[in-house]
């Protein structure tokens, strides 16, 4: 236990308006100091989870503690110990960098010594020094971004919650984004609950990741946990048409023990533990059914592949199309 942790069971959230089960029994732990990304696509529930654990809106079901309190009953003391940066910024564009952060200090009851004293480490810590006195209206997308962030920080949150930080951001600002969430969730201890659409950026930032997909957890560990669900490489095989690869995709099940192959366009990628000895046996079978191959590779798996793969197989399982 500690202040830095969270703590979900059986998390469900059902919109009246449209009857949407946005998040469904969804149960799952952060530890204090711990760096945890919620993965998932557009409309997969992370923002709704989001608001939920940052007392934001109500649960339909389901207990969530944040900071060692209830949401629901002790939402006051859970908003004393977290840091929230969603989609939409709280920016007032006709401030500047400094009177925002001056603005949000005096909101946590600092005086004016603490205050202007806090915003200048802030702005710092933030590289937005220079832009410090011009009106945020004018800023970029990243710097508005980095100001977000920076306003989330004044009170020094045990847990920061960051809803998509980096969508929309070109490279260079989204690296230096991370740089800040590593640097703070190292050096200060900060437990970090971020959503994301990336798989780099959970790759890159995250000790533990959950997959949620259409309301549901399909998957959680770490990064590694993860890729190595899906065996240790993948072969990649690209193929002229869609009728050659489902033509290859029967054989290579039917003449293989237990092949795991999946579609993906004019691709067929087959998950194996190894992949150099599989990839013999994968061309012997080809070659002697005269299927021709454009080229095929050995790889190990990405957080992409995993995505696909486990979210290919949600919408399978639900009769729903499958991404091949
Ligand atoms: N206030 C609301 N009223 C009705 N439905 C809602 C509301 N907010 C979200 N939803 C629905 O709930 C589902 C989950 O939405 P949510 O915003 O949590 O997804 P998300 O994973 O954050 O998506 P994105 O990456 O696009 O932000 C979607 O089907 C969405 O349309």
């Amino acid at each position: 236990m500690g202040k830095g942790t969270i703590h979900v069971k059986q998390l469900s959230k059902t919109f009246k308006k449209g009857n949407v089960q946005a998040v469904k029994d969804v149960t799952f732990s952060v530890r204090e100091g711990e760096f945890f990304a919620f993965l998932g696509p557009n409309g997969a529930g992370k923002s709704t989870t989001v608001q939920i654990l940052t007392t934001l809106i109500n649960a339909t079901a389901g207990t969530v503690e944040v900071a060692e309190h209830d949401v629901i009953s002790k939402p006051h003391e859970v908003r004393k110990h977290i840091g929230v940066a969603l989609q939409e910024t709280g920016i007032d564009p006709s401030l500047t960098g400094r009177e925002m952060l001056l603005l949000q200090c005096g909101i946590f009851g600092f005086n004016k010594s603490e205050a202007q004293e806090r915003t200048q480490e802030l702005l710092e810590i933030v590289q937005l020094t220079e832009a410090a006195d011009r009106i945020c209206g004018n800023y970029s997308g990243g710097m508005r971004r980095r100001l977000d962030l920076a306003l989330t920080l004044v009170n020094r949150p045990k847990i920061l919650f960051l809803d998509e930080p980096t969508t929309g951001l070109d490279p260079s600002n989204r690296k230096s984004i991370w740089e800040y969430l590593e640097r703070l969730n190292k050096e200060e201890g900060t437990t970090i609950f971020l959503t994301t659409q990336y798989l780099e950026e959970a790759d890159v930032l995250a000790d533990r990741i959950a997959i949620i997909d259409d309301g549901l957890i399909v998957a959680e560990g770490t990064p590694s946990e993860l890729k190595s669900q899906i065996g240790n490489d993948l072969i990649t095989m690209v193929f002229a048409s869609t009728e050659e690869v489902t033509h290859a995709k029967a054989t290579l099940e039917q003449e293989l023990d237990e092949a795991d192959i999946a579609e993906r366009e004019e691709q067929l990628i087959m998950y194996v533990q190894d992949g150099t000895k599989r990839l013999m046996d994968v061309i012997r079978v080809l070659d002697a059914h005269d299927i021709l191959v454009q080229s095929i590779n050995v790889d190990s798996p990405t957080l992409d592949d995993i995505f696909l793969k486990i979210t290919s197989e949600n919408a399978t399982q639900k009769g729903e199309v499958n991404y091949g």
